[in-house]
This record gives structure tokens, C-alpha cells and sequence, in this order.
């Protein structure tokens, strides 16, 4: 969620076909789009390798160092969530000191959708300690790429202990799930990254919004502008007390069809896409204390949804060393998730978005540049995330060139 590397650039990393900058042992092994193919935009698009028999997929887990063991996460049992948690808490950071580490009520959230498999929550444990010492997962996920909709798995959460790290743990995490998807007969699946180390169907920009510039400033997360002075950065972040649009209103269960249409008909113009059923709106979308809050504008007339917003919150940790204070600080951070408007301007619906997340105590609010969320960054304040990209990749599936952010209606994390 921060920190990642540059916009990728095929000059970089190919020259005339061969490659000059770095090999990839594992993912020249992978039905992804390889880095030398980048430029090329007439192979054809679609799977790029074909689905087998379900019987013919490998029924074995890949072998680990004979000190480790695979482990099935059940998520919905609060020891193995604790463990997950914990485990994130100490490995899951990406910058010394600092650490985004979801709550239990996230990971479950995150983890435990419609149709979630448990196997397809992986673990590996040391066989003497019993410690959980990497982690990787996917949820089942409708994807439409152009005009097919694609039944996916969204792998996200690979973590190894920082102790294991650069031992090649990764590739043999990735093929086990790899392997526990394709059991489930699915054979694309949709990731987002840090690094390229293949051609990502998009990259996106990470924006961020201040909302407690002291508190951020303090914590050593965020500088204060040059010039700037802590009463002037307090002012030009200041928000409403209270929303401004009418009929602006929390998301309850009644509004859940109405919602999943209204969604539905919005994603449609997007040349990558979530796909929500009403199973999928309830669970992503109706409000869930410190996880998922979602807002909606009513018509007074006719009662019908005009507009729509919705955004997650994460605590951030930042311990002592890296920052000015003598204590560690938890920084509240949301991040936009998906929003449509067909009466209010967007801007003006997303001020109403600040105001709420700073009455529930967000310090920071992100928004990635997908769907339209660029038309508001200058006039509400964001600053663009210095060096916060996210690629998004799909693994076996072709799209014939990479897409704007601006046509991708899709939000990954
Ligand atoms: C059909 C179904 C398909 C399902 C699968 C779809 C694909 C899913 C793909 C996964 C999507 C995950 C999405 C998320 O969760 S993104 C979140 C990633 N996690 C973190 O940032 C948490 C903190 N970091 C760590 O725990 C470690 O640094 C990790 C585990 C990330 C790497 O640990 P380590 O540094 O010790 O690595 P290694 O020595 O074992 O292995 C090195 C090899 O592994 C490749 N590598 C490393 N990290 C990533 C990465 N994030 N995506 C793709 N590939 C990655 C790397 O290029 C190299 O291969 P190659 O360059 O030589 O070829």
C-alpha cells in the first residue's frame, strides 16, 4: 500500500528482444505476459495458456524444506485469524519501522467473501516452533476483461518472515496456490504488485489526502511544505463539519440490490472491471465498523440511488525510531474503494467523503487514479504518493496493450 517502485518502462528492461536489465528465473516460467513481449500489442488476447481437466491438475502439495509444513488457514476461527494478524504485524511491513497492519475484522473481510475456498488460504509453518513463517492468498473474484467475464482468483497477502526472506519461498507459495485455484477449476487470476517482473495490465498512482496534518506531521508520516507553517497546513487541510449534499446517508441491507444495479451499470463502461452480484455488494459493501463504510445519496423524490461512495480504513504503525515522537503512532489511513455519481459532482460527493472519514478518525485518506477518482485530486488536496505505485497484473490472460488507469474499474490492494 506504499513504497512501490516506477512506472514501468519496456525500454528499461528489453532492448532489441533481449533482456539487459535482470532475469526472472520464476515468472519466464509463468502464463503471464512477458517483459520482452511488452511492446508487443498483436499477440492475441485471451487465456494465454488452455484450462486442463481438473483431474489432471497436480494433486500433491509442492515440497517444502523438510523443516516446514503447509498448513490450511481457517480465517473464521479467531486463533488462526490472531495468528495471521500477528504474523502480518511483525512481517508484513514494507519500510523499516513502519507497518500497515490490518485489524482481524479486515482479514476476515478481506479474506472470507462469498464463496471464499479455505484452501486457498495458505500457510507454512516450521515444524518445531509451530510458527506461521509465510502466507499467501487468494478469494474467488468475477473479473470482466473487454466483453468476458471471467471467474478468477484475487491473490493478494504473500508473506514470508523477514527472517526467510530471498530463499526463492515465494515462487514454491505462489505455484502451492496456484495449484489449490486451478483444483477449484479456475485458471486466471488477478494480482497487484510492487515490482514488474511482468507486463502489468496497469499501473496505477496512489494519491493521498491529509486529513490531521499535525498528527501525520508529528509522526514524521507526511513534511510539512516548504514555507509551510503547522497552522497554515492545519487550515488548508481543514474539512466540513458535516456533509453538505442532501440525502447523503449511510448504506443499509434494504439498499443492497438497489446498490449491486447501480454498480453494475457504472462498471460497464470500464475496459477491466469488478463484477458484483448482490452476494458480493453485501459483503463488500455494507458497513462494517473500522473495515468498510459506505454512503449513498437518496433522490427525496423518487427515492432512488444518484450516488454512491464507499471507502476501507487500515491502521498504519509507525514505532519509535522513525518517528519524532518517543512513542509509536497508529495512523489511521482509508482508502477509496469504489464511487459513482449521476447527480453530484464527484468532487463534491468525495468532499463529503473526507468529512465523513475525518469524523470516524482517518489521519490519511488515499485514493488510487482508477475510474474517475483523478477529476478530484487538485481541487480536494490530494498530493500525489511519492514513488506509491500499484501494477496490476493477470496471471494467464493477455490483454492485446495495458490500459489507462482512467478505464479500469477495478480496485486491488
Ligand atoms: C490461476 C491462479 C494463479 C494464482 C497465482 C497468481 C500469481 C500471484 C503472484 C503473487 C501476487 C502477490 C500479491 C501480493 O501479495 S502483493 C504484497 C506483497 N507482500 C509484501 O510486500 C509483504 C512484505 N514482503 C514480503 O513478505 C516478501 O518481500 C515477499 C514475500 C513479497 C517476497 O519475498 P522474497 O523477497 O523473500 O522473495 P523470494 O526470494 O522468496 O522469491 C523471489 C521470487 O519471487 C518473486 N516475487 C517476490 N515477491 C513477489 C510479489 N509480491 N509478486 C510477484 N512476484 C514476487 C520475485 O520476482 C522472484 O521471482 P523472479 O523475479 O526471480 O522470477
Amino acid at each position: 500500500m506504499s513504497d512501490p517502485k516506477p512506472k514501468p518502462n519496456p525500454k528499461e528492461y528489453t532492448s532489441g528482444g533481449s533482456r539487459t536489465m535482470t532475469t526472472h528465473e520464476f515468472w519466464e516460467t509463468q502464463p503471464v505476459v512477458q517483459l520482452e513481449d511488452m511492446g508487443d500489442t498483436t499477440l492475441p488476447e485471451g487465456p494465454i495458456q488452455p484450462p486442463t481437466l481438473v483431474s489432471e491438475v497436480r494433486q500433491e502439495p509442492y515440497n517444502l524444506r523438510e523443516d516446514y509444513e503447509w498448513i490450511t488457514c481457517d480465517m473464521k476461527s479467531d486463533d488462526m485469524c490472531s495468528e495471521v494478524y500477528n504474523f502480518f504485524k511483525d512481517h508484513y511491513a514494507q519500510k523499516l519501522n513502519c507497518n500497515v497492519h490490518p485489524s482481524k475484522e479486515w482479514l476476515m473481510w478481506a479474506l472470507c467473501p462469498p464463496g471464499y475456498h479455505q484452501s486457498w488460504h495458505v500457510g507454512v509453518r516450521d515444524k518445531a516452533t509451530k510458527k506461521l513463517v509465510a502466507f499467501i492468498s487468494g478469494v474467488p473474484a468475477r473479473i470482466r476483461v473487454r466483453d468476458k467475464v471471467i471467474s478468477m482468483a484475487n491473490i493478494n497477502f504473500l508473506c514470508i518472515d523477514t527472517d526467510l526472506r530471498s530463499r526463492r519461498l515465494a515462487p514454491i507459495l505462489i505455484m502451492e496456490v496456484t495449484r489449490r485455484v486451478r483444483l477449484k477449476n479456475i485458471w486466471q487470476a488477478a494480482y497487484p504488485s510492487r515490482d514488474v517482473v511482468s507486463r502489468p495490465v496497469t499501473t496505477c498512482q496512489y494519491w493521498g489526502r491529509m486529513l490531521n496534518p499535525k498528527k501525520l506531521i508529528d509522526a514524521g508520516y507526511a513534511d510539512l511544505g516548504e514555507r509551510m507553517k503547522m497552522s497554515m497546513a492545519v487550515k488548508l487541510y481543514k474539512v466540513p463539519d458535516a456533509p453538505s449534499t442532501p440525502g447523503f446517508r449511510e448504506m443499509g441491507p434494504f439498499d443492497v440490490f438497489g446498490v449491486t444495479e447501480f454498480l453494475r451499470n457504472y462498471l460497464s463502461q470500464f475496459g477491466i472491471a469488478a463484477c458484483f452480484d448482490a452476494d458480493d455488494v453485501e459483503h463488500w459493501f455494507l458497513p462494517r465498523e473500522d473495515v468498510i463504510h459506505t454512503y449513498l445519496v437518496v433522490s427525496p423524490e423518487t427515492s432512488e440511488i444518484t450516488d454512491f461512495c464507499s471507502f476501507y480504513t487500515v491502521p498504519f504503525t509507525i514505532s519509535d525510531s522513525d518517528s519524532r515522537n518517543p512513542k509509536n503512532t497508529t495512523v489511521q489511513c482509508a482508502y477509496s474503494y469504489y464511487n459513482v455519481v449521476t447527480q453530484t459532482s464527484l468532487p463534491k460527493l468525495m468532499n463529503d467523503v473526507l468529512t465523513v472519514s475525518k469524523q470516524k478518525g482517518v489521519d490519511i485518506f488515499y485514493a488510487l487514479d482508477v475510474m474517475q477518482n483523478a477529476s478530484f485530486f487538485t481541487e480536494l488536496k490530494f498530493r500525489r504518493s511519492e514513488g506509491a505505485h500499484l501494477h496490476y497484473h493477470l496471471y494467464n490472460y493477455r490483454l492485446g496493450s495495458p490500459l489507462n488507469p482512467s478505464e479500469v474499474g477495478l480496485v486491488l490492494w
